[in-house]
C-alpha cells in the first residue's frame, strides 16, 4: 500500500524497498483484535448474527478516520462484538498469520484482551483456545513461531485485572508453550500504570514477562511508573520519553525496548506528519527502537507497511533498517538458541542482499 504519510516523503528505491519487505522480523506489539479487517469482521458478523451499524465494508473502513487513542478504542471495542466462537478467534488469527507470514514475520508476541469478551458473556477459555489453535497450526506448518501477551484493560479497577488473573491461572498450564507474558493496554491517560502495581506484582511472582504501553499519549511519568512499579521488560509505544532527557538517557542505559507503532502513531494523531515522527532520533540516541503494527486492520498497514513509512519518510538508512530488526529479536522473549538462530538468519541475509 502507499501510505498518505506525507506528500513529501522521498520515494524509496526498488532496491531498499525489496530490501525492507523481506528482511526476517519479529511482531511484538500487536493486538490481535486489531487484526479484524472489515470483510472478516462483516463476515463473523453475519455467521453470528450480530446487528452491524454499518451498510457496508466500505462505510465501516470509512468510520476508520481517528483523533486520538478513545475514538479508536471506541470503535475497536465495537468491532471486537462479532467476535463469539472459539472458530471465531481461530480465524481472525490464522488470518494475521497468513498476512504476518507474508511480510517475513518470523516470530510474533501477541496481545489480547480477554476482558474485552468476558464482558459479553464469552468464556475466557474460548478466547484462548481460538487463538492457540490457530498459533499451534502455524508453528506445526510453518515454522511461525509466537507468543501469546494477556493484557489487562487499564480503564477498568485492578480488582476485574485480578478476577481476569484468577480465571485465566486454571489455563496456564494447558497454554504453557504459549501464554507468558501479562501486558497493559487501552485509554492511557487518567489510568497510571501505579493503578495496577499489585496485580503487575503478583504476575512477576508468577514468573510472567511484564510488558505495558506507556508514553503513548501519556506523559513520560508514566514510562518511569511502569519502569519502576510495574517492573516491564519493555515499554510498548513510550515515545514520549522524548519529552524527558534523563529518562531518554535511562532507556538507553538499560536497553529498554520500545515496540514502537508508527502508523498507529499517525493515525491516533500522535504524530500529524510521518517526517515528524522521532523514531529515527530515539534511536539514534542509542534506544532500543522496534517496529511493529499495533492494529493494523484499523491503522492501514502490517509490518511491511510500517517499516517501508518509516524508511521513506525518515530516510533511514540500510544499517538502521538492519538495527531495528535486530532489536526486534533482542528484545523478544524468545530463548536465546532462537534468538542466536533468527540474528544468525538476518546477518546473512544483510550480507547477501
Ligand atoms: O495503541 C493502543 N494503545 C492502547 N490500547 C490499545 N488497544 C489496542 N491498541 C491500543
Ligand atoms: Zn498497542
Amino acid at each position: 500500500m502507499t501510505t498518505s504519510a506525507t506528500s513529501t516523503t522521498p520515494a524509496l528505491s526498488a532496491a531498499m524497498r525489496s530490501f525492507v519487505e523481506a528482511l526476517p522480523k519479529t511482531e511484538l506489539h500487536l493486538h490481535i483484535e486489531g487484526t479484524l479487517e472489515p470483510e472478516l469482521l462483516f463476515a463473523l458478523a453475519q455467521r453470528n448474527k450480530v446487528a452491524l451499524p454499518y451498510a457496508s465494508v466500505e462505510a465501516l473502513r470509512a468510520a476508520y478516520d481517528f483523533t486520538d487513542l478513545q475514538s479508536f478504542l471506541d470503535l475497536y471495542y465495537a468491532g471486537a462484538n462479532v467476535l463469539q466462537t472459539e472458530q471465531d478467534f481461530h480465524d481472525m488469527t490464522a488470518a494475521y498469520i497468513a498476512r504476518a507470514r507474508a511480510d517475513n514475520v518470523r516470530h510474533a508476541e501477541i496481545f489480547f484482551d480477554p476482558q474485552t469478551h468476558t464482558e459479553r458473556g464469552i468464556g475466557i477459555d474460548v478466547v484462548f483456545a481460538g487463538i492457540a489453535r490457530a498459533l499451534r497450526q502455524a508453528r506445526d506448518e510453518h515454522g511461525f513461531s509466537s507468543a501469546m501477551i494477556m493484557s489487562f484493560l487499564r480503564h477498568l479497577s485492578e480488582e476485574d485485572a485480578f478476577t481476569t488473573l484468577k480465571a485465566a491461572l486454571p489455563l496456564r498450564e494447558q497454554y504453557r508453550d504459549l501464554w507468558n507474558g501479562i501486558g497493559l493496554d487501552s485509554s492511557e491517560r487518567g489510568n497510571p500504570p501505579e493503578k495496577f502495581a499489585k496485580v503487575f506484582a503478583r504476575c512477576r511472582e508468577l514468573g510472567f514477562h511484564l510488558v505495558a504501553h506507556a508514553g503513548e499519549e501519556g506523559p513520560p511519568a508514566y514510562i518511569l511508573g511502569a519502569l519502576d512499579v510495574l517492573k516491564v521488560e519493555r515499554i510498548d509505544h513510550g515515545v514520549r520519553s522524548e519529552e524527558d532527557p534523563a529518562l531518554m538517557e535511562r532507556l538507553a542505559r538499560e536497553k529498554m525496548p520500545l515496540t514502537v507503532c508508527p502508523l498507529s502513531n499517525l493515525k491516533l494523531c500522535v504524530v500529524d506528519d510521518m517526517a515528524k515522527h522521532n523514531l529515527a532520533r530515539l534511536l539514534r540516541a542509542g534506544l532500543a527502537v522496534t517496529v511493529n503494527s499495533d492494529d493494523p486492520a484499523y491503522f492501514g498497514g502490517y509490518m511491511n507497511d510500517n517499516y517501508l513509512a518509516v524508511a521513506s519518510a525518515l530516510e533511514l538508512s540500510r544499517a538502521e533498517i538492519v538495527q531495528l530488526a535486530r532489536n526486534g529479536i533482542d528484545a523478544s522473549f524468545l530463548p536465546a538458541a532462537d534468538k542466536g538462530r533468527l540474528t544468525a538468519e538476518l546477518d546473512q541475509y544483510d550480507a547477501t542482499h
